[in-house]
């Protein structure tokens, strides 16, 4: 039997950065997806007792037998989430770099190290093979590294038999809350080992979807009937989420009380801006208002990364682009490059967003645009 899974990346609107320091953080997932198959080889399917992982985008393939893993890691499978001890950290960065990544791609061994991380202790050694594409840029603050583990999670649990197999329904699953959960606690720990120190939000609304706030692990979905219409630009100034994030934590060892007000300042912004657009309503007359709130919450957030130091000259650019529009943008993710978000006002009318694209286009940038706070991780047995 062969299991599909489906988890999509984000964008966060207020927070980042700060929500590893305890902070409120606002994130909302989109409508890009990772998507990962698996399938258990049979016995006598494949002699060598292969585990296999290929990423299809990149045109490379990856295996390892069994029977070797087995001798390396002293831990079975189990369904329950645990953290990579050092020494486990240590026998996956050997296995590693016995492998060969082109230089231009060696940014995918962290994700090739969370793979075998998740495989060895979700499933053991049977063999089986894994296969990954993605819709999202990699390393561009969409949350690529979340939506790898969560896709790679949820397929593996759903195939050791973790999570419930309704093989008899066709189509794309919701697994049930307590499914969710455990899918996200190991797609936590996949992203630990890609991030170093994440906060956790990027997994989990990866997993449930929506729009939601969140602080310290704890989710607060956002109920919201109103458009949100976002232009996501992607710089293409490639960074790593795991620099920036020990970066910021750096600044504030040397600034502690400093960096303990801006926290403290982006966790209010976080907060208002999450009531605004819970205040948001179908055919609401105040939306202008609202959304003029919105940008100014944004632009404030994004005042408040540069003091963090995770702005970038790209990101600049950005800004002064929509700028010229009147339109309010601040980075997304973990930022140094990667993508900016900007708010398209309900009245905005399409020839001026068209003009804006345009001229980011010019300088060598990509825009996407993509639904907001849609469906989280799906399964799929057929
Ligand atoms: N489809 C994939 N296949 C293999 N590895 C992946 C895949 N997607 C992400 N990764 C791993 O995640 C890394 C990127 O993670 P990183 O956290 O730096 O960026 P991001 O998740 O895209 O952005 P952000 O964390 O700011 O939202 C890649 O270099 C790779 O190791
Ligand atoms: C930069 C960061 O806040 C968000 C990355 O999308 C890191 C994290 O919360 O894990
Ligand atoms: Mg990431």
């Amino acid at each position: 039997m062969e299991v599909r899974a489906r988890a999509p990346g984000k964008i966060i609107l207020s927070g980042e950065h700060a929500v590893v320091h305890g902070s409120t953080a606002v994130a909302a997932a989109i409508d890009l997806h990772t998507y990962v198959s698996f399938r258990l080889h049979a016995p006598s399917d494949n002699d060598d007792g292969l585990i296999e992982l290929e990423l299809k985008d990149f045109g490379l393939a990856f295996s390892w037998s069994s029977q070797r893993l087995r001798e390396l890691f002293s831990e079975l499978g189990s369904w329950s989430p645990r953290s990579c001890s050092t020494e486990c950290l240590k026998v996956i960065t050997s296995l590693v770099e016995e492998l060969s990544f082109p230089e231009a791609k060696i940014g995918l061994s962290s994700g090739v190290s969370a793979f075998l991380y998740l495989y060895t202790s979700i499933v053991g050694f049977r063999p089986g093979k894994v296969r990954v594409t993605s819709e999202l840029p990699l390393a561009s603050g969409l949350g690529s590294s979340a939506s790898f583990c969560v896709s790679v999670s949820a397929a593996l649990l759903a195939l050791s038999g973790a999570v419930y197999s309704d093989n008899q329904q066709n189509g794309w699953l919701v697994m049930r809350e307590n499914e969710l959960e455990l899918v996200n606690k190991w797609a936590f720990e996949g992203e630990k080992i890609i991030h170093g120190k994440p906060s956790g939000i990027d997994n989990t609304v990866s997993t449930f979807g929506s729009m939601i706030m969140f602080r310290l692990g704890e989710l607060t979905r956002l109920k919201s009937s109103g458009p949100l219409r976002m232009l996501i630009t992607n710089t293409k100034v490639g960074r790593n989420t795991k620099a920036l994030v020990a970066g910021v934590s750096e600044r504030a060892q040397r600034h502690p009380d400093a960096m303990a007000a801006v926290f403290t300042a982006v966790d209010s912004i976080s907060k208002e801006l999450s009531a605004v657009i819970e205040s948001f309503a179908l055919d609401d007359v105040s939306i202008t208002a609202k959304e003029e709130k919105l940008e100014e919450l944004m632009e404030m957030n994004q005042g408040l990364l540069q003091c963090m130091g995770v702005s970038h000259t790209s990101i600049e650019t950005v800004l002064r682009t929509t700028l010229r529009y009147k339109l309010a943008s601040k980075l997304t993710g973990a930022g140094g490059g990667g993508c900016v978000l900007t708010l398209l006002p309900t009245l905005l009318s399409s020839t001026i967003v068209d003009k804006v694209i345009t001229e980011l286009e010019v300088c060598g940038f990509q825009c996407l645009k993509a639904e907001v706070g849609g469906k989280g991780l799906e399964i799929c047995f057929n």
